[in-house]
């Protein structure tokens, strides 16, 4: 397997609060990378820092550099007030073509909602555009904080469906304690507990 990212000796805090210790792992290229652990321990900080969004106190990340990123981050991140197709829109640019976008709105069920505001949508509703919007931009890498949360079980099984068929042979970074999806979509499976060396 041929290494995308690496982290080495990575040490983070906030404030008192030591999140990573010396901290080591690796992500793979056009892989499944799967993040584990309980909630709490750092999957979400580890992200960010991957991204560029958080800084880090010692150690080093190799192979962010000049890479585009798509995420789906834990809090959605939409614009409430404007319609799906819009916020699909407004990140996309003129980059797709309208037929490309209403397909992927049917393939999530979100066809018929897609001229309504968000702030309409159900939660479920909501983490699926905003897996949508991921997925359509133009990325190297794309990194989803526990996306499939909020969905129900038939939900679920398409998203998932849908998601692999779209990420496949592409370099993901997926966090969740969804022990289904950490088989499913574990080629590579990282366990945020098991490399602290206190
Ligand atoms: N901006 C911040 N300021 C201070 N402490 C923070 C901040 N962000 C995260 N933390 C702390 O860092 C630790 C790791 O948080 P993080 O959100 O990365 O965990 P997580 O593993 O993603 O959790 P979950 O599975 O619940 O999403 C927690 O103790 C949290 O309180």
């Amino acid at each position: 397997m041929k290494v995308e990212i690496e982290v080495s000796n990575l040490y983070k805090t906030y404030g008192e609060i030591v999140v990573f210790n010396h901290y080591n792992c690796t992500f793979y290229s056009q892989k499944y990378n799967c993040i584990t652990g309980p909630s709490g321990m750092g999957k979400t900080t580890l992200l960010r820092m991957l991204m560029g969004l958080e800084g880090y106190d010692r150690g080093e990340i190799t192979g962010i550099e000049g890479k585009r990123f798509s995420c789906v981050f834990q809090e959605n991140r939409l614009l409430e007030n404007f319609t799906g197709l819009e916020n699909i829109n407004m990140v996309l640019g003129n980059k797709r073509e309208e037929k490309e976008i209403l397909k992927e709105f049917e393939n999530v069920g979100l066809y018929n909602s897609r001229h309504l505001p968000v702030y309409t949508y159900s939660g479920g509703m909501k983490r699926r555009l905003a897996i949508v919007r991921a997925i359509l931009a133009d990325y190297d890498i794309i990194v989803l904080d526990e996306p499939f949360k909020e969905l129900d079980e038939k939900t679920y099984l398409k998203c998932l469906d849908y998601f692999e068929e779209k990420t496949k042979g592409k370099t993901v970074i997926l966090s969740t304690h969804n022990l289904y999806e950490m088989e499913r979509f574990g080629d590579h499976k990282i366990d945020i507990e098991s490399n602290i060396i206190q």
